[in-house]
């Protein structure tokens, strides 16, 4: 049915031809064609309106080539349909202007009926795979809630998301309440995103690599092993927690198939850390798609050798920057699809 399951095979480990690749946030500003739809669309109706996600999720397959759509969409709809306003204002990032601040706040959120909420990311995801029409898989995703937490209570983007962090160690009790209406939400949402033709979920922890392990442990990846735990018989599974490479053997024992890693752990200690049985997925710094093409073609081939055959998914170590040239990000895609394991 798929004509290319590379990214598939690969997260069950089997062999494959060659190393599958896409990169995360393909669909994004650095595609003029994006930018067109951005300037005539808010990024919510964007999201919302089953046409413009579909073809903007498909922008990244047709002119970058990679072997996998990501559905477009974002982490911030959860937070939006439990009930709290999200507004994302341009060169600023997200901003939600009631975040949470106390156990009393949690009365203004709720576990949405995910039907009538999100409806429209299923819709977006149906589009999405009758457009594609078995070319490559389809990637549905959601943040893992430790991150999405992260926004609830601090409001906005940070560097060091500090108050969300406060919040966690002064009020544990309503921390934990959040955190686990925030999984059970997310739960039923990744849950007919498989059932609306998702191939593949990733849950993006963006914000794990700012806990301890022991707080990484208590408050992120409690949570997403209770995800992984509903998912796993219906569905592959990426776990991607940035800078929480620490934690690399217990993300392989919660049963994913994947394991996204950064450029900041040398991919033998990630194997080493994660075991032979899970396939990682990264790990190019994103800025170093900004150097000259000679340099990109030599560090992914790199890249590639030190992975060795098998098991991975070529990827960034986080999202591709707006200022890449689409001929850059091409030549990522290019020299991946050409390489071959000796
Ligand atoms: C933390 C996070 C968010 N969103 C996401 C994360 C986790 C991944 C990561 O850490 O990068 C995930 C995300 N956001 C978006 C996707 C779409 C699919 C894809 O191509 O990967 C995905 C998978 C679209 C988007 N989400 C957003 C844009 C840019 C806004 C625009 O184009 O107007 C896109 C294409 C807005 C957004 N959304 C978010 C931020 C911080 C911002 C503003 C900063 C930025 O632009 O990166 C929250």
């Amino acid at each position: 049915m798929l004509q290319n399951d590379l990214l598939l095979r690969t997260l069950k480990g089997e062999s494959v031809e060659r190393t599958p690749v896409w990169m995360m946030r393909q669909a994004g500003r650095y595609l003029p064609d994006y930018r067109v739809l951005r300037d005539k669309y808010t990024f919510f109706e964007r999201c919302q309106k089953p046409e413009l996600a579909t073809e903007i999720t498909l922008q990244p397959i047709d002119q970058v080539g990679v072997d996998a759509a990501i559905i477009f969409s974002d982490i911030l709809v959860i937070p939006q349909a439990m009930g709290l306003e999200v507004q994302l204002i341009e060169h600023k990032g997200p901003v939600l202007p009631d975040p949470i601040k106390s156990i009393a706040d949690l009365k203004r959120v709720h576990i949405p009926d995910v039907h009538e909420s999100l409806g429209y990311v299923f819709d977006a995801l149906r589009m999405t795979k009758a457009a594609l029409n078995g070319r490559v898989p389809l990637i549905g995703f959601a943040g893992a809630p430790w991150t999405i937490l992260c926004y609830m209570v601090q409001g906005k983007g940070s560097k060091t998301f500090d108050e969300a962090k406060a919040f966690c160690y002064t009020q544990p009790e309503a921390a934990h309440q959040l955190l686990q209406m925030i999984t059970d939400t997310t739960i039923l949402y990744l849950k007919e995103q498989v059932k609306a033709g998702a191939d593949v979920i990733q849950v993006f922890d963006s914000w794990g690599g700012l806990l301890s392990p022991e707080d990484f442990e208590n408050l992120s990846l409690r949570y997403m092993r209770q995800i992984i735990a509903a998912l796993k018989d219906e569905v592959l599974t990426i776990l991607f927690a940035k800078g929480a490479w620490h934690s690399l053997p217990q993300m392989a024992a919660t049963g994913a198939n994947g394991l996204g890693i950064d450029w900041c752990i040398p991919p033998h200690m990630a194997r080493q850390m994660a075991g032979n049985t899970v396939t990682l997925q990264g790990n190019f710094d994103p800025a170093k798609l900004l150097s000259p093409i000679p340099v990109i073609e030599k560090e992914v081939k790199q890249m590639l050798q030190q992975f060795g055959p098998g098991r991975h998914i070529a990827n960034l170590g986080h999202g591709i920057l707006p200022n890449v040239p689409v001929d850059h990000a091409r030549a990522f895609v290019d020299t991946v699809k050409q390489y071959r394991h000796a």
